[in-house]
């Protein structure tokens, strides 16, 4: 395949997107509209994206969620932001996303509610607009929040959970991992999860936090976001294995947050390598500059993955959904009626 060839097929592959901050997905082009709303806060692209080549620290990259979150501060703000990633991603060729967003009181007067209802209004706008993509919601806890937020959002969660017909999941963990203890947020986790609610976990995102991700498996999370330094315990590792949790892996989003110095010192490797389950995700494919079909580029690349590899890669991303088996069943079948016309011409 030429390159440009290459690029094709990596957007036209079926893909399942797990690991998605609306706020951190927003393109260079809804960044604009929003702008041009708001002059008076005199804010450059590179306030709020990082180029190629370019790097940050991780705390670097939080501060820069602080900004976008002041241009996101209405619900219209909200309701744009969630219509135009939906549609990026569709046309990425994801066909199935679990977006994650923080409920946020903003001094616009959106409260934790209508923040969730106003994504709700957004997914249920592009399913009218007939997009090939199925979106999900998973309500974000925010480590910053501590315990107190954190329990009421889990409520918001289990109250939507309830009312939209598996619209609305699960719940995620993220946020500064530096900030907070893992531990302040077992209860609310735990009480989410005996609601019906799936759990998302960012854990191990930077090293030393073997105690609070020991605390946090034992939950225990349906999926692992990130989990870069899971490996540097062997106990963890073990136990990750045993339970069997899926991981969901960004690699660009670790390279451009210097948590992960190189592309092939990726702990994708040794996940493959074990055979273990996991998936690629973007994270935040505004901040970090990135697309989902970008990222299996850049794992197969990497890690030398034909196109078989990359449809098997894509493939088992189905079963590590928080949808129903009814849901699953239909995306493997869409997926295999795709894949003879993909794989003929990647050959
Ligand atoms: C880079 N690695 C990461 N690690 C942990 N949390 C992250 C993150 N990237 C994003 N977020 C979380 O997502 C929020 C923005 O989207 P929402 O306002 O929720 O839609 C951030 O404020 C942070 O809490
Ligand atoms: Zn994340």
């Amino acid at each position: 395949m030429t390159e440009g060839e290459a690029l094709q097929f990596y957007r036209d592959l079926p893909k399942v997107e797990l690991h998605a901050h609306l706020n951190g997905s927003i393109s260079t082009s809804t960044m604009k509209k929003l702008m041009a709303h708001k002059p008076h806060l005199d804010i450059q692209n590179g306030m709020t994206m990082i180029e190629k080549g370019q790097k940050r620290t991780l705390e670097e990259c939080f501060q820069m969620f602080k900004i976008i979150h002041q241009i996101t501060d209405t619900a219209e703000d909200i309701l744009l932001v969630t219509k135009d990633v939906i549609k990026e991603f569709a046309a990425d060729g994801v066909k199935y996303l679990e977006l994650r967003s923080t409920p946020r009181d903003t001094s616009m007067g959106l409260t934790k509610r209508s923040y969730v209802e106003t994504v709700l209004e957004g997914i249920k706008q592009c399913k009218e607009e007939d997009l090939d993509i199925d979106v999900r919601y998973l309500l974000s806890v925010d480590r910053r929040g501590g315990p107190t937020v954190a329990k009421e959002t889990v409520k918001l969660a289990e109250e939507f959970y309830c009312s939209t017909n598996e619209l609305v999941l699960g719940v995620d963990l993220s946020g500064d991992p530096s900030v907070g203890h893992g531990k302040d947020f077992v209860d609310s986790l735990s009480e989410a999860r005996r609601s019906g609610l799936k759990l998302a976990l960012h854990l191990s995102e930077i090293p030393n936090q073997e105690e609070e991700t020991e605390l946090l498996l034992a939950v225990p999370p349906d999926r692992i976001g990130h989990g870069t330094f899971l490996t540097a315990s062997t106990n963890i590792v073990e136990r990750v294995k045993q339970q069997n949790i899926p991981l969901e892996l960004c690699i660009t989003s670790n390279i451009k947050g210097q948590t992960v110095s190189a592309y092939d010192e990726h702990h994708f490797g040794f996940w493959y390598n074990l055979g273990h389950p996991f998936l690629l995700c973007t994270d935040d494919k505004g901040v970090f500059a990135t697309d989902l079909s970008v990222e299996y580029e850049i794992a197969a690349k990497t890690f030398n993955l034909n196109p078989d590899c990359i449809w098997d890669l894509s493939i088992k991303g189905i079963d590590y959904i928080f949808a129903s088996e009814g849901i699953k069943k239909n995306l493997k079948e869409k997926w295999m009626q795709l894949k003879p016309k993909l794989l003929r011409r990647a050959l």
